[in-house]
């Protein structure tokens, strides 16, 4: 195996006469965290089912851990870590009772000691008699993740995994993430929070099936050439009002008494923004472009795309 846990060109996939996946070539070294992004429904859920050996592609090739994603789809399985978006428990059993069960689903021995293990790696020792129905939404995540790296995966695929967790939660929860990640296990996750996506070593961004933008979060923001200027001042409503439509501008959004404005075309933006900000009485300045207003434009530019 080369550097690589996942290599894929190509991937395609097809539901009826609807591409959802459409020619995705995407690489993730070993031990490294890579974010997947996308809007709702763009095809990431498809495109990781492909990787980890659950769909067969319609077109394209690749390997994942080494293996054929055509030809071995079980062995990747196996060595395959998947946490779907709806992951579910015995609600009246115990953490603890849970992942008895699933060690005992797949086989695991000796049981006992697997389960000891996962529950002291993940910080779950403490809480391994509480009913799983019982716990917080970030507990139930942990165990969760638990759940899937019991059988020692190579590779993690963690689809929306903290969806509707809380921020600290999603902070201790990405904190496991990274400790995994340095014990050598590659990570491949999907989200839609930016703070996540922003704690990935490089990110993947997917829309209506096209990969648009791959690499870390500062060569997708140097990559998406855009200018932001900020209008502050009393008459911001009045400036965004000016600003709609102008020259320039391809993103205005209003960030509590500020305007953040966006542009691919530098000069254009300022010349529009200085004059509304003039005519307003506001001041407008130069700011920094976040990843957030990057992902907007690009959803915006790939409607096109659409099949
Ligand atoms: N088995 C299927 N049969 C038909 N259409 C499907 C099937 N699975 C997914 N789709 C469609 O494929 C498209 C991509 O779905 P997918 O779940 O891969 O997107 P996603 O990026 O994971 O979305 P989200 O962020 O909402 O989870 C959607 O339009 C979805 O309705």
């Amino acid at each position: 195996m080369n550097g690589n846990a996942i290599t894929v060109t190509g991937l395609t996939k097809r539901f009826g006469d609807k591409t959802v996946v459409n020619d995705v070539s995407l690489s993730v070294r070993k031990g490294e965290i890579m974010g997947f992004l996308g809007p709702n429904g763009s095809g990431k859920t498809t495109t990781i089912r492909m990787m980890c050996g659950l769909l067969e592609p319609d077109a394209g090739d690749g390997s994942v851990l080494g293996q054929d994603i055509r030809r071995n789809r079980r062995a990747i399985k196996r060595r395959v870590g998947y946490m779907t978006q709806r992951f579910s428990f015995y609600e009246d059993l115990t953490i603890a009772e849970n992942l008895h069960f699933v060690a005992g689903l797949y086989g695991m021995k000796p049981k006992r000691q697997v389960v000891r293990d996962t529950l002291e790696d993940l910080g779950l020792s403490s809480r391994k008699d509480q009913l799983a129905g019982k716990l917080s939404g970030g507990w139930k995540q942990r165990l969760a993740l638990a759940a899937c790296i019991m059988h020692k995966p190579d590779l993690l695929m963690l689809d929306e995994p903290t969806a509707g967790v809380d921020p600290k939660a999603r902070r201790e929860f990405w904190d496991e993430i990274h400790t995994l990640a340095n014990d050598g296990l590659t990570v491949l996750v999907s989200t839609h929070y930016m703070d996540e996506a922003e704690r990935c070593h490089r990110i993947a961004y997917i829309s209506y099936g096209h990969l648009i933008a791959q690499g870390t979060v500062a060569e997708v923001l140097r990559n998406a050439n855009l200018t932001t200027m900020i209008v502050t001042g009393d008459q911001v409503s009045e400036a965004a009002k000016a600003l709609k439509n102008a020259p320039g501008v391809d993103q205005i959004a209003p960030f509590g008494a500020t305007l953040h404005v966006v542009g691919r075309d530098a000069v254009a933006l300022k010349t529009s923004v200085e004059a509304a900000a003039k005519r307003t009485g506001c001041i407008a300045g130069p700011a920094e472009t976040s990843l957030e207003d990057v992902f907007i434009q690009l959803m915006g530019g790939s409607e096109d795309n659409m099949q």
